[in-house]
Order: C-alpha cells, then structure tokens, then sequence
C-alpha cells in the first residue's frame, strides 16, 4: 500500500483515500469475522436415544405442510413430501398432515388426495422393509435412494420378497407420475379454457390465484387406535390383482386434512406466515397436537424416526423438555452435486454455526424442517417463567394462563382449545380431545377466513410474525423474548422428563439444533428436494 502512487500526478490525496478505504475494510472484516467466531465458541453436540421413549406416552403432533403455486412448486414434489411425513415411524394414530394449498388450485387438491389413496399402499409397504428414506421419489430415483440397489443396504427379513413387492409398488408409483403429469395437463387446458370464457375467475398474482374461498376438507381421517392387521392383501381397484402381501403389516394411515385459506382481492396475506397462522387456528380445533412439525411442500422427511428423534428432544431436552420452544432440522440440499461442490448441503452453517448458537440461547429457525412446541407459538410462557400466584395459599397453579378473547380472536373453540394446551406443559401425553365432524370443520373454515385476524394479535404477539419477508427468523427470535421477570425457580420439570438428550442453559424458551443426521443412522433429518423456489 505504501509504494502505491499516482503515476500520472504527484497528488497523494487519491492515494490516502484509497488506504484509508481499504482499512477500514480490513477493519471491518476483521470485526465481522471476530463477531462470526464469538457465538461458535460453546457448540452443543447433541444425541437422541429414541428407544427410551414410551410409545404409549408419545404426544400427538401435527404436521403442516405449505404450498402456493403448482406452477413454481410441482404437485409431483408436494405428494413425496406428503408421502415422507405419512409414512414416518410415528404411531399413525397420533399425528396428523395438514396440507396448505395458498394457490387454491385444484391440480393441487387433486394431487394431495392422489397422495392420500397412494398412501394406502405406500405406508404399509415402509412399515413392512423398514426402507428408508420415505420419499418415494428419492427411494426409487435417486442416486442415493435404496429403492434401486441390491441387497446390500437392506434392513428387513427377507430379500427376495422386498424385491418382488418394490417392483409392484414402483410400478403403482410411476403410475401415480403419469396421473400427476395429467393432472396438470388438465389444469393448465382448463385455465387456458376459463380464461377465454370468464377473466374474472382467473385473477393472478405472481401465478397464484388470490381470489378464493376457504377450504377444511378431511381426506384421511383419524385411524383407530389399536393396528388393522391380519389382512391379506391390498387389491388393486381396477384390475383386481393381488399388489403386496400385507398380512403381518400394521395398514392404518395417519389422517390427512387439505386446507385453503380464503383470500380475497385487496386483503393482506401475508404469504408463509399468514399461512402457517391459519394451519395453527384450524388444526387446533380439529387435532390440537401440542407439537407440529413444519415443513415447506419441497422439503421431505429424510429419515423416518425424525418425528421420534423431535419429540425426544421437546419432551425431555435434558430435564428441561418444557423451556424448548422448537427443534430445528438440518437442511441437505439433494441431487445437485454428489461431491457438494456447491455447499448444498449447509454445512457451515448447520453443523457449525447453528450448534454455537445452541450454546447460547438456541439456534435460528430456519423456516423448514422445524419442531415446534404449540404453547410456545401461542405466547405461553415456559412453566419456570410462570408467576406463581398460589404460591401464599400454599398451591403452585402456574400453569393458569390468562387468555384474552381480543387476542386469539372470538372463536370459543379456539379459545377451549388454546387453554388446553397452555395447561398441558405438564402433560403432554394426555392427548388432546381430536375431532374432525362437521362441526369442527366448520368452525376451522372459519377460522380460516381473512377476516378472522382482523383486531387480534396473530401476527404480532402470537403465532408467525407479519411484516417481514423473513418470518421465520423473526418467528424464532421472538419465541425466545423475554417478557416476564426473572425465572423463580430453578429446578428442572419432573413431568415431562425422558432419558434421552443433552444439556441446556436458555433464558427463555430455548430450541436445539439436531445434526443428527450426520452422527448415526438412527437419526432425523429433513432433506430438500433439488430445488428451491
Ligand atoms: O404466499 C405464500 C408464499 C409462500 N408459501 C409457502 O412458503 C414456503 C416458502 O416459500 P418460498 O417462496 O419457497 O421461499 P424460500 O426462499 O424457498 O424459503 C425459505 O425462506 C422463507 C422466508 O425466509 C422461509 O419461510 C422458508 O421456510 C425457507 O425455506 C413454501 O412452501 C411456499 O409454498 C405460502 O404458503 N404462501
Ligand atoms: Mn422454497
């Protein structure tokens, strides 16, 4: 820097501004790299033990799934996703899919309930050879996928009849494939169509339609709670033709509920977060799960004890399960490069720095691939933040919530449903009433509405945040604001513990990250499709 001079002029200011401008960019970066180590300095490396769960104790949870526009998003990608969640190693009578269709489109409706009745044959199918991963995409596509390998990686009993029966099932998926691939070639001749006969109908913005209806429709409902075994085969509807011997398999599928909010012209939706605020209204008058797992409609379940692996985590966290506001998954970026030339699949970022930010305060939520604690999304303080106003009568009733009508809104099922679960802390294993008759449709239609939020706090104190395009990280920011006074207590919770996590030192709610993908076969992880949108 120093030899550096004008070589047509003997002026030196040019020179010094350039110095000066290219310290303090040294400078800076300096800063920014000291600033980037600090919070790597105390990773946590956690590890899940998911065979010391009870099973009859498992909570209930509810899964959402989000998706705009058939267009940037294929419905082919959107039915994997589901079809990863559905089969998941989760008792199918304890969770529940809510699919999220913010297009209203019915190619996407189509497909979802496409995904429901391949289901019936793609659970089971899972359940029986224990294949991995769930997605049927990536099990018989990909590269990596065990769908399309010998013997080698197999896990079940017995070889010959896993491939006898993948046969059959791959070819009632490419089938499933060509009913998609139709699907949207009679969506786009019928947009085509509607759009010469009636304009008004079609009225799009950025390819989705922002004029509709809102839409609760149960597909799958609820199973029973003992296993349907004992039956000998799934028969193919229209040929009649015996597909896979399923007589020790257990074929129940967890319920699958397709929703659309309403959207009307000239309203604010507030995209993602509006979305994922109506899923939290509407599911918490159907199911009412105390955890939900939120991923976007590109972004599978790439191991099937995922769910399993969460709830460990939220349940127990070391003995303080209930002050862990969510659980965040690693994100893997498939099918671009083998190699990950590219860092597709965030290393740095997911193996490194979001493990420091667990050290600290609890990592970023990421938008996708996200265990949540419902409690948490509705503002409800973690137990050891909770005044304990009974404390002079000699009763700890901190778990007593105060919960204002203007807040959530004036839904009584709602507002039954929010008390239940900020009571629940405690309990998590006392499942929740779940109810998908008309009238709970009905009133999750209404809660669907735009009009519903008008004058309440979802988005700003409860439920995902409006007003940025980065809801999740202001989201996950939020859950772990402090509001209340200094914790009282100390103590670890006693009744939700289970032996099975690491350690934890939050302020308010805390929420680990999971790398546990990376550390063992028996691990959850949520990968991405090949592309983003
Ligand atoms: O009006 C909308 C817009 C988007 N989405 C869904 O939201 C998700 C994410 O939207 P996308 O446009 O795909 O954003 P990305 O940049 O791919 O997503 C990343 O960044 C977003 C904003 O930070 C996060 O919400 C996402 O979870 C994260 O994966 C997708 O499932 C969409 O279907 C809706 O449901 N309604
Ligand atoms: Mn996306």
């Amino acid at each position: 820097l120093v030899t550096i001079s004008s070589p047509d002029t003997n002026d030196t200011s040019t020179v010094g501004a350039m110095w000066t401008v290219s310290i303090a960019g040294e400078l800076w970066f300096a800063l920014m790299w000291v600033l980037d180590q600090l919070p790597k300095m105390q990773p946590v490396h956690r590890a899940v033990d998911v065979t010391a769960l009870d099973e009859s104790l498992l909570p209930t949870m509810d899964v959402f799934v989000t998706t705009a526009d058939p267009d940037k998003e294929p419905p082919l990608v959107t039915v994997n996703t589901i079809l990863s969640i559905l089969a998941a190693d989760y008792p199918a009578d304890r969770f529940t899919c809510y699919v999220s269709d913010d297009g209203g489109a019915p190619v996407t409706r189509e497909a979802v309930a496409e995904a429901a009745r391949f289901a019936g044959l793609w659970v089971p199918f899972c359940r029986k050879h224990g294949v991995e991963p769930r997605n049927p995409e990536a099990y018989f596509f990909r590269p990596g996928g065990t769908g399309s390998v010998g013997a080698g990686g197999y896990k079940g009993r017995a070889w010959p009849e896993l491939a006898r029966d993948r046969r059959r099932v791959r070819r009632e998926y490419e089938e499933l494939r060509l009913r998609i691939d139709a699907l949207k070639a009679g969506d786009m001749r019928r947009q085509r169509w509607s759009s010469l006969a009636d304009g008004t109908c079609l009225r799009r913005r950025r390819g989705t339609v922002e004029d509709h209806a809102g839409v609760v429709d149960v597909l799958i409902g609820r199973p029973s709670r003992t296993p349907q075994l004992g039956v000998r085969t799934i028969v193919d509807g229209t040929t009649n033709q015996q597909l896979v011997d399923l007589s020790s398999v257990d074929l129940r599928v967890p319920a699958v509920v397709y929703m659309c909010r309403e959207k009307r012209h000239g309203r604010a939706h507030h995209r993602k977060a509006g979305a994922m605020n109506a899923l939290l209204r509407a599911s918490a008058v159907l199911s009412n799960a105390p955890f939900i797992l939120n991923l976007d409609c590109d972004h599978y379940v790439n191991n099937s004890e995922a769910l399993r692996a969460g709830a460990c985590l939220l349940l127990d966290g070391g003995g303080v399960g209930c002050d862990v506001a969510f659980v965040q998954f690693p994100q893997r970026f498939d099918g671009v490069d083998r190699a990950d030339r590219y860092a597709n699949h965030n290393r740095v970022f997911f193996n490194c720095t979001e493990l420091g930010l667990d050290g600290l305060q609890g990592p970023i939520y990421f938008g996708t691939g996200c265990m949540f604690r419902r409690s948490a999304l509705y503002g409800v303080d973690p137990p050891r933040w909770r005044p304990r106003r009974g404390a002079a009568a000699g009763k700890d009733d901190d778990d007593a919530i105060k919960i204002k009508p203007d807040t959530f809104g004036l839904s009584t099922p709602l507002l039954g449903s929010v008390r239940v679960v900020s009571e629940q802390c405690r309990n998590t294993t006392t499942s929740p009433s779940c109810s998908f008759d008309g009238a709970a449709i009905g009133e999750a239609t209404a809660l669907v509405s735009c009009g519903y939020q008008d004058g309440t706090a979802w988005g700003r104190d409860i439920g995902w945040m409006y007003g940025t395009v980065t809801e999740d990280v202001a989201t996950g920011l939020c859950l772990r604001r402090t509001r209340s006074a200094a914790p009282r207590r100390s103590t670890s919770p006693t009744g939700c513990a289970r032996s099975c996590a690491g350690r934890r030192a939050p302020s308010r709610y805390s929420s680990p990250a999971t790398t546990l993908s990376d550390s063992a076969p028996a691990a959850g992880s949520i990968r991405c499709s090949a592309w983003r949108t």
